[in-house]
């Protein structure tokens, strides 16, 4: 290993071997850097690989250090073990869970597991409950809490009949041997502390554990790294304190703070440069960062350049938002150095912002991932419904047959489309072509045969129609009417006992037609009603070009693609162009505001948010545009919406953001500042 491309703090990070070292620094200063090269160094010094284990906060950022671990190291990389501290517990339950009377062969339980189980113990048909239910267990249990002791603190009848269910929930789970997400934390905490040769073999194993984004940890995996490293403490964390976004799940800064009481002998290394970002950037990190409560106190400088101001964009509404987002991405393209749609990132602060800018960018047919929530193209009934447009522009799709074959269901079973598939391969066939034919296997029931033709001529009718409907008025009408025909609405809410989740589907579904339709052409009318003529386009020759983008987005998983990812999911990566979007109040910071809130809880949740703006600032290396809605939609209706306090304090000093017109800027700065005056005149009243 060499040791290029670290400063000399970051070596002296990487070379302090033999005890605790934590390295604080700010976003982009090269922690990350540091966890990889002392890995390589470690080894280096003569430890063998298996005797090293690097924790990071995703599955993603594993497989990233595992990649960056591989090239410095080469093979030996392998064996270090890279994983999430979920992971680590897997491993140390399926080695030692049968201290703990588990099963190597355990189950993880996923959410909707969870939910349906609590369900059962809470003697409820209601998915809500039984999801605030889990809730409320699992922020027992991140605090180490198990049933009975959560009892035994319950404060209310709620709380009291929250911990009952909770302790039926876990006999079940002994009974199931299956554990939850948070049992992969608390379960190995138990099994370290009550078992001294499991501890004992484990901190031998241990030769050295490093920690990426230390700042979200919570209070068991505090203990449990505590435990797994024992009293030689060969360990290195790395974090930020004000990148810390987890409080709501139980991170706390304390084990911050706790550290250097716990480690009398702990290295503290502070890194200042930021590799990252230019300066007009980190200053509009700065200044967003700087109201909230110092820690430790650090100043984060670049010698990358001024670079671009910061551009302030505010947008009429969502769609203009996510148009014109794209038409950024498109010019920065064409005109700077970063040719490549990885390059590009829209952040925003909640899954469902997603939305419009998925849109956007299929029209524009560029390619694009979501990451850290599901994509609304992926969501069961977009996919049920692309499937049958799919099958329609191309009878051969014979994924998308079985799929619309059997969605809703109309009577062609599992073992009728095994035959027919059988056949089909047998003669060469799609499925669709051997649907028609006269000498089907014999073993297809004469009723399967009626459900297969009549599908097929569903198919050819509306495929025949599609061809035929122009203009964006008789598309939502045909596909309404389509929807009818296959029974589509009652199959939602056949196969959901939520009628609230069956009705969002259904919205779902409309929210897609409209957008099908839209793309047909003819008179539209905007929101201010104007109407414009637009090129109309059959329903079949739309269809074809979604069915396409669809495809084409599932091949380009995680390569040259555009990035949409929520905040939180954002953490730890950069791109050299970041547009951050929805940056009003009340999306970003979230709702804060809450009046029913005691003053403090407000004063924390506003600096997690700041928190969470810095981190998104801090994701960008060359340029970062921040952009707001001047309405936006609130359920069904749209509201008027102001600018986010954040924009104002990025813009303390004139040179880090560009607005056109300055003016606007110029109110901005004067609004936020009545406000903030408002803000302590009342807390001066209060007190
Ligand atoms: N000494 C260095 N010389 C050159 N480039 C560096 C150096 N240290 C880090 N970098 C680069 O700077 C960027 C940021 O580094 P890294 O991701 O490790 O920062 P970080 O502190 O982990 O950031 P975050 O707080 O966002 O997780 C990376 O592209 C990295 O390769
Ligand atoms: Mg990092």
């Amino acid at each position: 290993m060499s040791s290029a491309g670290l400063n000399l703090a970051q070596l002296e990070a990487v070379n302090h071997l033999g005890g605790p070292c934590l390295v604080l620094a700010g976003a982009g200063s090269g922690k990350t850097r540091v966890i990889t090269h002392k890995i390589a160094r470690l080894i280096q010094a003569g430890l063998e690989a298996n005797r090293i284990a690097a924790i990071t906060f995703t599955n993603k950022a594993a497989a990233e250090m595992r990649e960056r671990a591989g090239h410095l190291v080469g093979r030996d990389a392998r064996k270090v073990l890279i994983c999430t501290f979920h992971a680590l517990g897997v491993r140390l339950l399926r080695e030692d869970g049968a201290a703990l009377g588990l099963k190597p062969q355990f189950s993880i339980l996923d959410t909707d597991d969870i939910t349906s189980l609590l369900k059962d113990c809470g003697s409820t048909t209601d998915a809500a409950t039984a999801r605030q239910w889990q809730w409320t267990i699992s922020a027992w249990k991140s605090a180490g809490l198990n049933g009975a002791a959560a009892l035994a603190q319950a404060r209310d009848e709620a709380e009291r009949s929250t911990a009952l269910i909770m302790q039926r929930y876990e006999e079940r789970l002994v009974a199931y041997q299956a554990v939850d997400f948070d049992d992969l934390i608390a379960l190995p905490l138990k099994l370290l502390r009550e078992h001294d040769a499991v501890r004992e073999r484990w901190q031998q194993k241990m030769g050295h554990v490093l920690v990426d984004e230390y700042q979200d940890t919570n209070a068991t995996q505090y203990e449990l790294l505590k435990l797994l490293v024992g009293e030689r403490a060969r360990f290195t964390a790395v974090g930020d304190d004000d990148q810390s976004i987890y409080g709501w799940r139980g991170a706390t800064l304390d084990n911050l703070k706790r550290l250097p009481q716990d480690y009398p002998q702990l290295k503290v290394i502070k890194l200042e440069q930021n590799y990252r970002s230019t300066s007009a950037i980190l200053r509009a990190a700065n200044n967003v960062i700087g109201p909230n409560p110092k820690l430790f106190p650090k100043t984060l400088w670049s010698e990358l350049g001024e670079g671009e101001p910061v551009r302030v964009v505010d947008c009429d509404n969502e769609e203009h938002e996510a148009e014109r987002a794209v038409a950024r991405i498109q010019s920065l393209r064409a005109n700077s150095a970063h040719k490549e749609w990885r390059d590009f990132a829209i952040l925003y602060r909640a899954n469902h912002q997603a939305r419009a800018f998925e849109q956007s960018l299929r029209r524009a047919q560029i390619p694009y991932k979501v990451s850290g929530g599901q994509s609304f193209f992926d969501k069961a009934e977009i996919r049920d419904l692309c499937a049958w447009l799919r099958l329609l522009v191309n009878n051969d799709d014979d994924p998308a047959f079985l799929r619309s074959a059997t969605t809703p269901k109309r009577g062609i079973g599992h073992t009728t489309l095994q035959q027919l598939g059988g056949f089909a391969t047998q003669y060469k066939l799609s499925l669709f072509e051997a649907l028609f034919s006269h000498s089907l296997p014999s073993a297809v029931s004469n009723r399967a045969i009626g459900a297969l033709h009549e599908f097929g001529r569903q198919v050819n009718e509306l495929e025949y129609r599609a061809r035929h409907t122009v203009g964006h008025e008789a598309a939502r009408a045909f596909l309404n009417e389509w929807l009818k025909d296959i029974g589509y609405e009652q199959h939602l809410y056949d196969n959901e006992d939520n009628e609230k989740v069956a009705a969002a589907r259904w919205t779902n579904v409309m929210e897609f037609c409209d957008w099908v339709a839209g793309r047909c052409g003819g008179q539209i009318e905007d929101a201010a009603g104007t109407s414009t003529e637009t090129e109309r386009k059959t329903l079949l020759e739309v269809v074809q070009t979604i069915a396409l983008i669809s495809t084409l987005s599932e091949r380009e998983q995680d390569q040259n693609v555009v990035t949409l990812s929520t905040l939180h999911a954002s953490k730890g990566l950069e791109w050299p162009h970041v547009v951050l979007v929805g940056v009003n109040e009340g999306l970003l910071p979230f709702k804060v505001d809450d009046d029913e809130l005691p003053g403090e809880v407000q004063q924390q949740r506003i600096q997690e948010e700041r928190r969470l703006m810095y981190v998104g600032i801090t994701r960008a290396q060359r340029t970062l545009a921040v952009s707001w809605l001047k309405r936006r939609k609130k359920g069904r209706e749209s509201v008027p919406g102001a600018a986010s306090r954040f924009i104002a304090e990025m813009a303390l000093d004139k040179e880090t953001v560009k607005e056109d017109p300055r003016e606007k800027l110029k109110a901005l700065r004067a609004e936020f500042a009545q406000r903030a005056k408002a803000a302590s005149d009342t807390q001066k009243a209060q007190a």
